[in-house]
């Protein structure tokens, strides 16, 4: 694409110099991506100002800038009043709107985001369809993965990463939404054709001021979704979630509800029978029973599974070629993964990082345990102060017994973040241990299982990478651990006899 006609998709600019008729090789708002003929955005960002880098960006190649202050280099200056929504505008532009060739669905919510992706995923599978994932976990385009540094990455990856899959026969892409992704404009200009709401609880409160401003921010989904009856555009809502009726007002296309409570929603879950590792429902969709197999566990899968076939059912595929397909869901990466078992005791790897997502795990490890519920757990360093001491009663008061340890701390002090945990300590409380080393935690929970009891290694699901209290990262995962910790187990109990 040539310089003139990328910028004709902008109406209201300032060109200061000659544009040249080049071809533009490339966009990007990152001086170390910069190559010869790009064109450089200038973002003002958290840590840096991009309008800083400009003079480094032409030194690097690039033939023009785009800008909103002023600036002094030697290519032309393309100023407009936001340089974000030009990004979001340019890059949809320069890589030929790809998300109006795929199928769209983008989900938002406190919790679920990444289940429901990797649910939908696996309908897409089994319905023969080509699939694209981007979220927390990275992004899949059918088998190929890429990793990525944040949850809902910026404008300029999002279209780059469409254009590819159109390329790679991607037909549905699910992507999860972050709040901040919705605020900060990175999916400005995605054509959503379904928007799917999961809940909305307590967290991340240190980017939102109040619980008021994160549910506007995630409402943007909603009234993001379009304004014109051209194309279908369907909003999964759930209606046992307080924000139901709010985004329901926002929405102008069809709204599609569901529910594990109230069955005059659209999809509505009853007759829900839970066993160890899998949960059958039937699902009620206009007065037809249809029974659901799925290798998933908790209330909250119930509602995660009903906004993902609510999401490809909202796409046009049939209910019953929907539903066919989720027995062959194995479960999803680090939510309530089974990495060990042991002489009738079972550990499980979960996500939950937050006192909301702890309550339900534990609720539902409640229902199926035989024994006792072992919770090993801490709480990550450098933010959400005020969930630590509520993380650790939730798991002191909903546990048999609760193993303190670290989570990530990113640098933080480990004995400050126990100074806040410590608090939230039930008064009298004797079912809790605390250890520092998070492997030694592991260890002490399968040392001191018995025949019938679930371990819950929560916090930090697959993830593989670990910051500690020095600035040191290093590779760490809470599976590994429990598999060295049975082994070890093994040996002990050899020594003994
Ligand atoms: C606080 C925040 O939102 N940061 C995001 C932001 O970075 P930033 O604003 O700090 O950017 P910056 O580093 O100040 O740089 C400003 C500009 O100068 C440019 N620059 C900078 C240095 C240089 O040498 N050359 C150069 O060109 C940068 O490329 C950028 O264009 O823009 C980056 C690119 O899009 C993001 O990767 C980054 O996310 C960081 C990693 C982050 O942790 N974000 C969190 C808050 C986040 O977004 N989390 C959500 C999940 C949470 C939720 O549910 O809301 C997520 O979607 O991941
Ligand atoms: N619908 C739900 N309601 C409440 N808790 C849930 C729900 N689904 C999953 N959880 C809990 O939250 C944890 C994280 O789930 P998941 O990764 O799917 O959410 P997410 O929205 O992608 O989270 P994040 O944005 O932090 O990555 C799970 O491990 C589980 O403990």
């Amino acid at each position: 694409m040539k310089l003139e006609q990328l910028f004709d998709h902008m109406q209201f600019k300032k060109i200061v110099g000659q544009l040249p008729k080049t071809t533009i090789h490339n966009i990007t708002q990152d001086t170390r991506e910069v190559e010869k003929d790009d064109v450089f955005i200038c973002i003002e960002g958290a840590n840096f100002d991009g309008h800083h880098y400009a003079a480094q960006a032409v030194a690097s190649g690039a033939i023009a800038i785009v800008a909103c202050k002023e600036i002094h280099v030697d290519v032309p200056v393309i100023y407009v009043s936001d340089t974000t929504k030009a990004m979001a505008i340019l890059a949809n532009a320069f890589y030929g709107s790809p998300s109006k060739q795929l199928k769209m669905i983008g989900i938002t919510g406190t919790n679920g985001k990444t289940t429901v992706t990797y649910i939908i995923e696996a309908i897409l599978k089994g319905l023969q369809l080509g699939s694209g994932v981007i979220g927390t976990v990275g992004i899949k385009m059918n088998d190929e993965f890429l990793p990525t540094i944040n949850t809902t990455p910026d404008s300029i990856t999002l279209q780059r990463v469409f254009k590819e899959m159109t390329k790679k026969n991607v037909d549905v892409c699910a992507m999860e939404v972050s709040s901040q992704a919705l605020v900060k404009g990175r999916v400005w200009g995605i054509d959503y054709d379904v928007a799917v709401m999961t809940n909305l609880s307590h967290e991340h409160m240190e980017l939102h001021d109040n619980m008021e401003t994160y549910q506007a921010a995630k409402k943007l989904l909603f009234a993001q979704l379009g304004n014109s009856y051209g194309k279908r555009k369907v909003a999964i809502l759930n209606q046992d979630d307080q924000t139901f009726e709010d985004y329901r007002e926002a929405v102008a296309g069809e709204v599609l509800s569901y529910s594990v409570k109230d069955r005059n929603s659209d999809l509505y879950a009853t007759n829900v029978r839970y066993q160890e590792t899998q949960t059958d429902f039937d699902l009620i969709y206009l007065d037809t029973i249809y029974p659901v197999h799925m290798n998933l566990i908790g209330e909250y899968n119930v509602a995660n599974m009903l906004a993902a076939i609510g999401a490809v059912f909202a796409l046009g595929y049939p209910l019953r070629d929907i539903i066919a397909t989720i027995p062959s869901l194995e479960g999803v990466v680090g939510r309530m993964e089974l990495v060990a078992s042991f002489d009738d005791v079972k550990v499980y790897v979960d996500y939950a990082h937050s006192p909301d997502a702890m309550t339900n795990v534990l609720k539902t490890v409640d229902d199926i345990a035989k024994g006792r519920v072992i919770a090993v757990y801490g709480c990550p360093g450098k933010r959400e102060f005020q969930k630590r001491p509520l993380m650790t009663e939730i798991g002191i008061r909903m546990s048999d017994f609760a193993i303190l340890t670290t989570d990530e701390t990113l640098g933080e002090s480990q004995a400050e973040i126990w100074d806040m945990m410590k608090p939230g300590i039930p008064p009298g409380a004797t079912n809790y241990a605390y250890y520092e080393n998070r492997t030694e935690a592991i260890y002490r929970a399968i040392e001191m299982a018995q025949p019938g009891d679930i371990i819950l290694l929560l916090g930090r699901g697959p993830d593989t990478r670990y910051f500690d209290s020095n600035g040191w990262i290093y590779h760490f995962t809470d599976k590994e651990a429990a598999i060295n910790g049975v082994a070890r187990r093994f040996e002990l109990k050899g020594m003994e006899s």
